[in-house]
C-alpha cells in the first residue's frame, strides 16, 4: 500500500537524497536525469523532480506533483519526461522510477541496439532473479522526444523479469517498489552494463 503524501517537501526529501547520490556517481551530469515516487494510487499521483535543475543540488521543494499522464496537478514545471515515469508506473505497478544518463548504458545500446543479453552473473539476483543461472534481455528502445512514443516502445519491448530499459542515445530507465529498491536496481543494472562494456 502507498502512503498518501501531499506535502512536496515530504515527497521531495528522498528524491533529493537519491539524486545527490546518483549525481555523485556522475550519472546525472549537467541537468540530466530525473526521479519520481508514487504518492497516491487512487487517483494516481507522482512526485517528479522539476525540469532543468542540476540534480546534484536539489532541495526537497524541487518536486512537482503530476497525475497518471504526467501532467502537473497544482502547477509547476515537472521533468520533461514525467509522462514516461507515469507510464512506467501504470505498466509495472512500480512505486519509484529512476532515469539516469550513464555512459555505459548509451555505449552498450550503441553496441547492442536489439537488446543487451545478461547471463550467468550473481549480480542478476539483485534484480529479483532466483539465481545466477539465468539469461535475460535488457531491452533497448529507440529515443524520441515524444513521451507517448517512448512509452509505447517501452511497453512493447519490456521484459517483465527486468525492471529496466535502455533508451538508445539517451540513458537508462529503472524502477522498483520504492525509491530504495529502485536505487538498488539502478546500481545493479549499471554494474552489469559496465561489466559487459569492459569484457
Ligand atoms: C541535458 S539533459 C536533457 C533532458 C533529459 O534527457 C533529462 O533527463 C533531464 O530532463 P528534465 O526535464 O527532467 O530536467
Ligand atoms: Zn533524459
Amino acid at each position: 500500500m502507498t502512503a498518501v503524501v501531499t506535502d512536496p517537501a515530504e515527497a521531495g526529501a528522498p528524491l533529493a537524497a537519491e539524486a545527490a547520490r546518483f549525481a555523485s556517481f556522475g550519472w546525472m551530469r549537467g541537468t540530466s536525469g530525473n526521479l519520481s515516487v508514487v504518492t497516491d494510487r487512487d487517483p494516481l499521483r507522482l512526485a517528479v523532480t522539476a525540469s532543468g535543475l542540476d540534480k546534484s543540488e536539489l532541495t526537497p521543494a524541487d518536486v512537482v506533483f503530476v497525475d497518471g499522464d504526467g501532467a502537473p496537478v497544482d502547477g509547476g514545471n515537472p521533468s520533461a519526461e514525467a509522462a514516461l515515469h507515469a507510464r512506467v508506473v501504470r505498466l509495472t505497478g512500480a512505486g519509484a522510477v529512476v532515469h539516469v544518463h550513464t555512459v555505459a548504458s548509451v555505449a552498450m545500446a550503441r553496441r547492442h541496439p536489439q537488446g543487451i543479453v545478461l547471463r550467468d552473473l550473481e549480480m542478476l539476483k539483485g534484480l529479483g532473479l532466483p539465481d545466477h543461472e539465468q539469461e535475460v534481455l535488457l531491452p533497448v528502445i529507440a529515443n524520441s522526444q515524444d513521451m507517448g512514443v517512448l512509452g509505447d516502445r517501452l511497453e512493447a519491448a519490456r521484459e517483465p523479469r527486468v525492471p529496466a530499459v535502455v533508451v538508445a542515445g539517451h540513458g537508462l530507465y529503472v524502477w522498483g517498489r520504492d525509491p530504495r529498491r529502485a536505487r538498488h536496481h539502478t546500481e545493479v543494472v549499471e554494474w552489469l552494463l559496465e561489466l559487459e562494456l569492459t569484457v
